[in-house]
């Protein structure tokens, strides 16, 4: 659909007799140069589950910042919920009253807090006595999760949950916000969900798809932002597509095909959507892991070729996702020795991230906003951050030469805005992930240790960062990458060992790595139904 189409489309639903649960017009933001959205009108029909997609930095996030009333939108828009006009800027208040809820990217559960605490956080918080009613919460809270039949012990920390039933506690308050508000109102209601599946098994996806449709029947309407395609073609309705902050198309899912939609989203097509056919091909060792132990990891033995590129993977749980941090000395191994080609031996109990970044071996850590990047310092700073040492002369810091480096590697990596100026936490999550990956393949490491490295990348920026990995292991380093993603390690990989319960149970190499086989490699190797069962949950620690 065209803007004008989507314009024409707004007013006659404006004309009809139910009206949609969310209507824009005209919303812009602009900080300072960066004109984050650029007036998006959208409408948001009841009991629709909607796609907003786009390429990172496109705006998505500040969308949905505008209506949780944490972003003021420029002046010249307007907003209606349920056909009545809601004055902007919204206070953070608001959206609650309005029957609007929200699950941000970090979920925005108190870690400390048990299950309990966090799903009746704003009816402790704002209740009326002076003591709380434990017996009273404690019934509130277990009808709530069985109300979406969600099996979480109440009295178990977050902290301690798996990632599926982190999520899970996440989605399932927010519905609760919105279902009490609906109910008091007789109108429906919008969750906003902003990413919240990367890294979770398919049974987990699953799983909050079958909540999504659960809201979505009983009237009130889903928006749903994800950047994987296959996901959004599952649940979604209709999506609207938002590239460099305005609306670029708007279309019902079942009318699209899947490259369609890839291409609504880069504005271009993507000449390597087809998957490649894996030669296997002979490497010389470059690292050997002999005995390794630690973080649920009974023992492994791991060797990865000079060149290769070795995914890992296996369901929640099954440890594959530990090796990385076990070998970079992030994380303890309780034993564990590493050679590398040069003849050089570690034992991995004692080694460190410092001398790991001696060796030229770095780390690209899953969590970004905690482990990788420092948010409150500039572009620049972050990805020259390691080599920091190098650009000291005569006792200063060599700031231009550092900025002119940043913007050249920001280009290389499509880094956008590309102002080696801002502060890393003032880009969008997809662009700050592009910025740490630029700083370590500049260092070009030896050996290159991954853990979900095109979180929250978008589709087009992923097949860059897939060609700059693989353009520097054809020039000799060696990568192992953990991943969930069966997708991309099909992309990535020569070589793919499969996890379950700590132990390495399948090897995939050549023209077995493809994603139909890493998927059922996974799930096959588990063995008998239940413990398949216990592994898709990704168990909670503790649990007997
Ligand atoms: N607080 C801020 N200060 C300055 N610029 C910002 C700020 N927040 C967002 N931006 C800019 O606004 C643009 C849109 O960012 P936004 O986070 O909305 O993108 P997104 O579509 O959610 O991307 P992603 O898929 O990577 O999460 C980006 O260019 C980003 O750098």
């Amino acid at each position: 659909m065209t803007t004008e189409q989507i314009s024409a489309r707004n007013d006659r639903v404006a004309s009809t007799q139910t009206p949609p649960t969310l209507r824009l017009e005209n919303i812009s933001k602009t900080f300072r140069a960066t004109r984050a959205l650029d007036s998006v009108s959208l409408t948001i029909e009841p009991g629709e589950v909607h796609g907003l997609l786009g390429t990172n930095g496109s705006g998505k996030s500040t969308l949905i910042k505008v209506l949780a009333g944490f972003h003021a939108p420029d002046p010249g828009g307007s907003m209606q919920f349920n056909g009545r006009d809601v004055p902007l800027p919204l206070d953070p208040s608001t959206f609650r009253r309005l029957g609007m809820s929200f699950v941000h990217q970090n979920l925005g559960l108190v870690p400390s807090l048990t299950v309990l605490e966090n799903l009746r956080l704003s009816q402790i918080a704002l209740g009326k006595g002076r003591r709380i009613n434990w017996r009273k919460e404690r019934a509130a809270a277990q009808e709530t999760l069985d109300r979406y039949d969600v099996d979480v012990e109440q009295w178990r920390r977050i902290d301690e949950l798996s990632a599926v039933n982190r999520a899970l506690i996440a989605i399932i308050r927010a519905f609760e916000e919105i279902r009490e508000e609906c109910e008091r109102t007789g109108e429906p209601g919008l969750v906003l969900l902003d990413e919240p599946t990367p890294f979770l098994p398919k049974e987990g996806v699953d799983r909050l798809f079958q909540l999504m449709r659960q809201i979505a029947d009983h009237g009130s309407a889903v928006t749903f932002i994800s950047h994987d395609i296959d996901e959004v073609m599952e649940i979604t309705d209709r999506v609207t597509i938002l590239r460099d902050g305005k609306v670029s198309g708007e279309i019902e899912t079942r009318d699209a095909s899947r490259d369609q939609m890839i291409e609504m989203i880069i504005g271009r097509s993507l000449a390597s959507a087809a998957p490649p056919v894996h030669v296997a091909r002979k490497f010389e060792p470059m690292a050997r892991l002999k005995g390794l132990s630690g973080a649920g990891i009974p023992t492994c033995d791991i060797t990865v070729g000079k060149g290769e590129i070795l995914g890992l993977t296996g369901l929640i749980g099954s440890g594959y996702d530990k090796i990385p941090y076990l070998v970079f000395g992030a994380d303890p191994a309780h034993s564990g020795e590493m050679t590398l080609d040069d003849g050089k031996h570690f034992d991995l109990r004692t080694m460190t991230p410092a001398a790991s970044i001696a060796e030229n071996i770095a780390l690209l850590p899953g969590d970004r906003d905690t482990k990788s990047g420092v948010g409150n310092m500039k572009v620049f700073e972050n990805m020259l951050l390691p080599d920091i040492g190098g650009y000291v002369q005569g006792g200063f810091l060599r700031n231009g030469q550092m900025r002119r480096e940043a913007k050249a590697l920001g280009e290389r990596f499509e880094v956008r805005p590309n102002d080696p100026e801002l502060n890393l936490g003032n880009l969008s999550g997809g662009n700050a992930q592009k910025v740490l990956i630029a700083r370590w393949l500049k260092r070009e490491p030896r050996l290159l240790l991954l853990d979900e490295p095109t979180q929250g990348v978008d589709v087009g920026t992923r097949a860059n960062i897939f060609k700059a990995v693989k353009e520097a292991a054809a020039k000799g380093m060696s990568v192992i990458c953990a991943s969930s993603d069966a997708e991309q390690l099909a992309e990535l990989c020569d070589r793919v060992l499969v996890f379950a319960r700590g132990r390495i149970v399948d090897e995939l190499a050549g023209s077995q790595v493809d994603k139909d086989n890493i998927t059922q490699a996974c799930y096959s190797s588990l063995g008998t139904a239940e413990g398949r069962a216990q592994d898709a949950a990704g168990q909670d620690k503790g649990t007997p």
